[in-house]
Order: structure tokens, then C-alpha cells, then sequence
């Protein structure tokens, strides 16, 4: 037998696995790594988090990416090379992260890569009938598994598109495993570039888990800012809380029929975009109104999805509990703009379930990567619209 496969073949049969998880997101700030123990498989999965940083992208790779990201006409030559120098540099970071935890490589079985989502296309955004769902992540698993010495599963989007999703939110597969509760029906949101939950029934409860998009997170604002200020966000809502919130261009926001379509579904920057807001500044006559009224009416757009969302999903039940995480929980006037709303549900970090909020992501495809070397489907079928399989390719190192 092949020794790397002999090799793999120990790790699915390990009680424990130490697996690093990689993350990526819309918001394009740098690469998550989380270095997890993972025991078992299934329901009796175990998950500590024992190492986590995120690296910084420099201003290069930020340009590089951005050339083509959420990008209907890019240079398909720098896609080539972007895919693999995508995998190139997080395998890099991924031994720069290992050298600063001083744990040597061999003590790591898996790497479960997300890579860079550089377009989504499911089906209701594109229009097509003929043409599939379709998503698309770069940073090639070869190249980490190549760099890093350590087995690396990567592209987990795939699989699930190929069984009939659109790839994403994948977030219920280990949210289901991990923090499904006896007492509370939770909410857990997480407003990334994009906003999404995970509802998670009480578990004696008949109803299903899944996961959903909401609407734009934290990507409207952070392409509005670069625009007008060339600043990488609204840091802290400093500019926001100087403006006041249009209605007429709220009301215009509020119109696309992603927001009102049923759930579960997905979305992106490749909708939640600045040819978006133009479009609703034209129809609402608000071309003109002052930056900083602007990003006053983004950010309550961005509470307004989310908020109306869990409003709809949550309608007749009781003992709800909302946690967040992602980076817009750092976003005091969003957070203010939720919170405002939710006067009788608690709404609370998603650190208060014992992990990193800024980690969740990153140890998900752990856990995925973990699911597939180990696992078995069989409690998907409490999870809806969720096909049960394995997901992620295997990468050999040499
Ligand atoms: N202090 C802050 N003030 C305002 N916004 C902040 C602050 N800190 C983080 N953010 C927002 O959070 C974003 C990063 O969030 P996160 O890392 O969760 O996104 P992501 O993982 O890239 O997105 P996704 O989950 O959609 O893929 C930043 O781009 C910024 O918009
Ligand atoms: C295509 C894609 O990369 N989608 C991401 C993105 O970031 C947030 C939201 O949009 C979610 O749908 C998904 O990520 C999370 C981790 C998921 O799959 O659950």
C-alpha cells in the first residue's frame, strides 16, 4: 500500500485527530488558522480549539485577489496563477502559524482547507436552468499539502453542489454536532462579509436544523468605505454613527427578492454589491446624499436583513437565544441596530459557548475534513435540505 495512504488510513482510525482548519472569507482580511483536537465522529464528536491566529493578507495579495473576486469578466490568466498562488501562500502561513506555536508539522494529521471563494452562482442568481448551482473556491490543496508536509483535504463546496445545493452555508453540518441545546432553539449568527445562521431546534423538538444566507454582513459597507475613503471598513462605525439612515434608500435596499425568498439560500458580494446601491440610490433619487448618510443606511440595511430574517425563521417559537460571531459583532452601531430590535430574546456572543467566535469558521471544515476521514452521514438526515456526504478532495504531499 502506498505509504501516505497507509498513513491516512491510521489517522481515520485514531480516537483523537489534530486537525488545522482553514478559513478565507468574503471579507478578504487574511487567512484563519485554528489548529484543533478532534475526538470521534458523529454525535459523540469532541472539539477543542487548541491553537488559533489570523495572518494578516499583505496589501499585494489583498489587490490580486480583488482583480478577480466576485468579478463577472476578470483576466483569466491571473485566475490560472491566483489558484496557485493562493495554495502556495497559505501553506506558507499555515508553517509560519506552526513555527510561531512551535509545533512541528508531524504532530498535525489533516488540514481541511475553505480556500478563496472567487464567485458564487447559484441558480437564483444567475437565472440559468441549464446551467447548474455553481461556486468556486481557489488555492489549490495540492500545493498546501506539498508545502506543509501534512495531508490536506480541500474544495468542500463541491460535493455539495454536485448532491444538489448551491455549496454553502455548510455551517449546519458542525454546528448541528456541537452546539444543539436541550432547552434553548438557537440562533447561532454569524455576520461575516455575508450574513447567515444556523437554526438549531431544541433536540427533543420535530423540526430540522439548517443554515442560510441572510443578506450583504459586512460587504456593502467595507466596498463603500474602500470607495469613498479608501479605508478597509467603517472601523468601530466611526463614520456611520456622524450620518443619519435615508429611509427612501433603505426602502430601496430592502427590495431585492433574495431577502424575501424562502430558506435556505445563498448569496454574495456578486449580488450585495456597489452596482446594487447605485441601483437603489437611481430609483429612491438619493444619489446625492452626503458618504456618511450612506454608510448610516448600509449598516442599518445590514441589521435590517439579519433582523427580519431570524423575525421570519423565528415566528413560533419560544425560548429562542440568539449568539453571534464574525467580525460585525466589532461593529458597535450594527450590534445596536440588532440588539434595538430583539428587546425580549437574548442575544449574546458566541463566545458564551465556550469557542472563539473568530475561530467558528476555520474549525467547521475541520470538523468537515474530520466528518469525511472518520465519520459517518447518518445524522445529516436531522439537518434539511442537507445532503449526506462527505466532502472535501484529498491531497497527498509528495
Ligand atoms: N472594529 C470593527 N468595526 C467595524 N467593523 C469591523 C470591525 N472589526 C471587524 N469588522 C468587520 O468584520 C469584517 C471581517 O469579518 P469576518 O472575518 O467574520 O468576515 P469573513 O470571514 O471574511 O466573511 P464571511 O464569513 O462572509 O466569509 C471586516 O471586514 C469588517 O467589515
Ligand atoms: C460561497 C461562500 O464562500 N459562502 C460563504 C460566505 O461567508 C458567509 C456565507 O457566505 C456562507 O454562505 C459561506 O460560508 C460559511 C462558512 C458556510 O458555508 O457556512
Amino acid at each position: 500500500m502506498n505509504q501516505q495512504v497507509e498513513k491516512l488510513y491510521r489517522i481515520a482510525q485514531q480516537k483523537e485527530r489534530r486537525i488545522i482548519g482553514l478559513m478565507s472569507g468574503t471579507s478578504l482580511d487574511g487567512l484563519d488558522i485554528a489548529l484543533c483536537r478532534i475526538g470521534s465522529s458523529g454525535q459523540e464528536t469532541t472539539l477543542f480549539l487548541d491553537n488559533f491566529t489570523t495572518i494578516p493578507y499583505d496589501t499585494t495579495f489583498r489587490q490580486r485577489i480583488r482583480e478577480i473576486f466576485a468579478k463577472r469578466h476578470i483576466d483569466q490568466q491571473l485566475l490560472c496563477a491566483l489558484h496557485a498562488y493562493v495554495g502556495k501562500t497559505h501553506g506558507e502561513l499555515i508553517n509560519r502559524a506552526l513555527e510561531q506555536w512551535n509545533i512541528p508539522s508531524s504532530d498535525v494529521d489533516l488540514i481541511a482547507s475553505h480556500g478563496q471563494t472567487v464567485y458564487h452562482a447559484p441558480q437564483r442568481l444567475t437565472g440559468e436552468t441549464i446551467l447548474p448551482n455553481s461556486t468556486l473556491q481557489i488555492g489549490d490543496g495540492d500545493h498546501i499539502a506539498h508545502i506543509t508536509g501534512i495531508i490536506t483535504l480541500s474544495d468542500f463546496r463541491q460535493k455539495h453542489v454536485a448532491a444538489g445545493g448551491e455549496g454553502a452555508p455548510l455551517a449546519a453540518y458542525g454546528d448541528f454536532l456541537l452546539f444543539s441545546s436541550e432547552t434553548e432553539n438557537r440562533f447561532l449568527l454569524n455576520i461575516g462579509g455575508i450574513s447567515n445562521f444556523t437554526f438549531l431546534p431544541k433536540k427533543e423538538s420535530e423540526l430540522k436544523a439548517y443554515a442560510t444566507d441572510l443578506g450583504p454582513g459586512n460587504t456593502m459597507m467595507n466596498q463603500f468605505a474602500f470607495e469613498q475613503y479608501g479605508l478597509e471598513m467603517d472601523e468601530n462605525a466611526q463614520i456611520a454613527k456622524k450620518g443619519t439612515v435615508d429611509i427612501a434608500l433603505l426602502e430601496a435596499l430592502l427590495t431585492a427578492p433574495f431577502l424575501h425568498a424562502d430558506f435556505p439560500k445563498t448569496t454574495g458580494p456578486e449580488l450585495f454589491n456597489l452596482a446594487y446601491l447605485r441601483e437603489a440610490q437611481t430609483v429612491s433619487n438619493t444619489s446625492s446624499i452626503a458618504p456618511e448618510n450612506v454608510l448610516a443606511t448600509l449598516n442599518k440595511f445590514a441589521a435590517q436583513a439579519i433582523v427580519d430574517g431570524i423575525i421570519r425563521a423565528s415566528a413560533e417559537l419560544e425560548d429562542v437565544h440568539i449568539y453571534v460571531s464574525g467580525g460585525g459583532i466589532y461593529n458597535p452601531l450594527l450590534m445596536k441596530n440588532i440588539r434595538d430590535v430583539f428587546t425580549s430574546v437574548s442575544v449574546s456572543s458566541f463566545s458564551s459557548l465556550g469557542l472563539n467566535p473568530d475561530a467558528k469558521e476555520a474549525c467547521l471544515f475541520a470538523l468537515l475534513a474530520n466528518e469525511t476521514i472518520a465519520g459517518s452521514p447518518s445524522h445529516v438526515q436531522q439537518i434539511k435540505d442537507s445532503p449526506a456526504i462527505c466532502m472535501g478532495k484529498i491531497s497527498l504531499p509528495y
